[in-house]
């Protein structure tokens, strides 16, 4: 068995990770965190998180020491701000543990991308270096051998598994960039309160033209441009991306079958896309699991492809879970499925 920590443990994806942690066969849920000032330290998990009740009641404590929670530790998630894991990693690397970082912190090696993107100084270059990108459909071997895990954003992760096969194969015309249009719940802004997330102020709507963080982690991972442009819903959960693209001269739809169907075979235990062909996805279907649905249809030298998932699990907790699974040798969907 083996001891996992989740840091960050009363925000919306620490929550579904503790889900998910508790009722994985493998792992050992051995404490929940939030920071040393919380006013949630010392509450059952259960009282924040009322569908936890019963399944996990642990109590949230405030990290004050970190040595010792590191020392206590097999697997660290950090379900914690972008500042904060990139502050606290390394103590958790330095100690052995395996870390799965569901921030931005150590996703993009780029020159003062995170000065521009983030708003501060990359510090830990080294482990920057080695961290490895949790794609989980795309970068299994690597996952497998590595200590850092910088899962990917949400948007990313719905757009990259619907791109990637059509890039990979060369299918695409990358001269006429793709746009990706996603619309966000908004879970996907974390739980703390914000005027721009309050009830009455949400209106779908689109937000970061041009400047939002996923667009270079996107292009970055891709090897391709992009223009992306995320919109907040008016609903709590979910991502749908609405991806329109130019097809490489004489590409055809049979071609583009053939593409996601050699990136996506059928067998989901493998893995969490599934292929719905003419088909378009659809949020409901995905909200609560921890799929991937991809669907396209092409007309002449276009193609539209629409990718849904739900933010928080293979946006974030799920595709972490996937991840450990990987880098453990365990069945992909463990505790997920
Ligand atoms: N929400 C989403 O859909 C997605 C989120 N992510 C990323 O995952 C991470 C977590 O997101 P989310 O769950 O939404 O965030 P939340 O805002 O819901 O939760 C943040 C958690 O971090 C805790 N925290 C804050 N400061 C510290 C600290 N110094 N030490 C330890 N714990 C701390 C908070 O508790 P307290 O303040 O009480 O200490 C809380 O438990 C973020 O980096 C986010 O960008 C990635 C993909 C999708
Ligand atoms: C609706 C909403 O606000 N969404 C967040 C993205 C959440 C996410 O993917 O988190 P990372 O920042 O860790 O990639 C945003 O646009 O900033």
């Amino acid at each position: 068995m083996l001891n996992t920590v989740i840091i960050g443990a009363s925000g919306y994806t620490g929550a579904e990770l503790a889900k998910m942690v508790s009722r994985h066969p493998q792992l050992t849920l051995t404490g929940l965190y939030v920071s040393a000032t919380s006013l949630d330290a010392n509450k059952p998990l259960s009282e924040l998180h009322g569908q936890l009740k019963g399944m996990v009641d642990l109590p949230l404590q405030p990290l004050t020491d970190l040595k010792t929670t590191a020392a206590a530790a097999d697997i660290v998630l950090l379900a914690t701000a972008h500042e904060v894991s990139h502050d606290i990693a390394a103590e958790f690397l330095d100690a052995g543990c395996q870390v799965f970082d569901l921030s931005g912190a150590f996703r993009v090696k780029a020159d003062g991308f995170y000065q521009q993107y983030y708003g501060f100084e990359h510090q830990y270059g080294q482990w920057l270096d080695n961290a490895v990108y949790g794609l989980a459909e795309w970068n299994q071997a690597d996952i497998a051998q590595a200590q850092l895990i910088a899962v990917p954003g949400c948007y990313p992760t719905a757009s990259q598994l619907a791109l990637k096969p059509l890039v990979v194969a060369g299918l695409l015309d990358c001269q006429q960039w793709p746009v990706i249009n996603a619309v966000s719940g908004v879970s996907g802004a974390g739980r703390k309160a914000s005027m721009t997330n309050s009830f009455c102020e949400v209106s779908l709507q689109a937000y970061g033209l041009f400047t939002h963080r996923h667009q270079p982690e996107i292009s970055h991972h891709l090897n391709c441009d992009v223009i992306f442009t995320p919109h907040l819903g008016n609903f709590k959960r979910g991502i749908l991306a609405t991806i329109t693209a130019k097809l490489a001269p004489g590409v055809t739809a049979d071609d583009v079958t053939a593409a996601m169907e050699a990136a996506y075979s059928n067998a989901t235990d493998q893995h969490a896309v599934r292929l719905l062909n003419n088909n378009t996805a659809q949020l409901d279907n995905v909200v609560g699991s921890c799929f991937c649905d991809i669907g396209w249809q092409v007309q002449g030298e276009h193609i539209i492809l629409t990718a849904a998932i739900d933010n928080l699990l293979k946006g974030a907790s799920s595709q972490a879970m996937q991840c450990i699974n990987i880098r453990n040798g365990f069945p992909q969907l463990t505790a997920l499925v």
